[in-house]
């Protein structure tokens, strides 16, 4: 089955255009200001528009108040929350019954206890997202271009939905797709040539590994 792939920290025209054309599903806004990928809600809503109705558009935010989620959610009408904080399951629920979006709620791993958490946000969070854990002193909880173990998530309940972030990059994602249940990808520092820069050349490259991956299922017919 095609994963899903998400692109994220888009912040240009030209760079959400390539990958709505390379198939995109999920197109992702960061709204964590320290970000080099941190785009104003309004911005972010005239960078979605080619992509509504073609991808999903996701929302990144990182223990947001009501207050931010109102003007993201206003202006920039998202069809997904990335919780990508501490976010308790109690707070994930009122934001669902807020903002009646769905959730996809992140979780930082670097070890197995990592995953101990998870448990408590089956059946509230609508989907999970597994994201390397942020490395000391860096001041993003994302977007760090950093991988961690993928054995650890064999640990998971099978019947978990969950994309895999975290370090992904063209020479990497085939590992990755075959070595987890990820039913989706998520990238953002392996299609940029800088933090917050993405390249054209590198969303092409990064959607030929993925079709590369996938080719000899589809060829097989299974
Ligand atoms: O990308 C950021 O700057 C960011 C900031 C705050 C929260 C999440 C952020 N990005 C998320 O990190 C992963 C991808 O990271 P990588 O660069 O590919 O390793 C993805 O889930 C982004 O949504």
């Amino acid at each position: 089955m095609k994963p899903d792939i998400k692109i994220c920290g888009l912040k240009t025209p030209e760079a959400i255009d390539r990958a709505l054309k390379r198939g995109a599903t999920h197109v992702g806004f960061i709204f964590f200001e320290k970000s080099p990928r941190y785009v104003e809600p309004d911005v972010a809503a005239k960078l979605a528009e080619p992509a509504r109705g073609k991808a999903k558009i996701v929302a990144v935010v990182v223990d947001p108040t009501n207050d931010d989620l109102d003007e993201i959610v206003s202006l920039l009408k998202p069809d997904i929350l990335q919780l990508h904080g501490n976010e308790s399951p109690e707070h994930v629920l009122t934001i669902k019954a807020l903002y009646g979006l769905p959730v996809m709620k992140v979780f930082s791993v670097r070890t197995a206890d990592d995953l101990r958490r998870v448990e408590a946000y089956i059946g509230i969070a609508d989907r999970f997202l597994f994201d390397a854990k942020a490395p000391k002193g860096s001041e993003l909880p994302g977007g760090n271009g950093i991988s961690f173990d993928w054995s650890l998530l064999g640990w998971l309940d099978g019947s978990i939905d969950y994309m895999l972030s975290g370090g992904l990059n063209k020479s990497n994602v085939a590992d990755a797709l075959a070595n987890t249940r990820a039913r989706g990808i998520d990238v953002s520092s392996g299609v940029e040539t800088e933090p917050g820069v993405k390249s054209v050349a590198m969303i092409d490259e990064f959607f030929d590994a993925v079709e590369k991956a996938d080719a000899p299922l589809t060829a097989s017919g299974s």
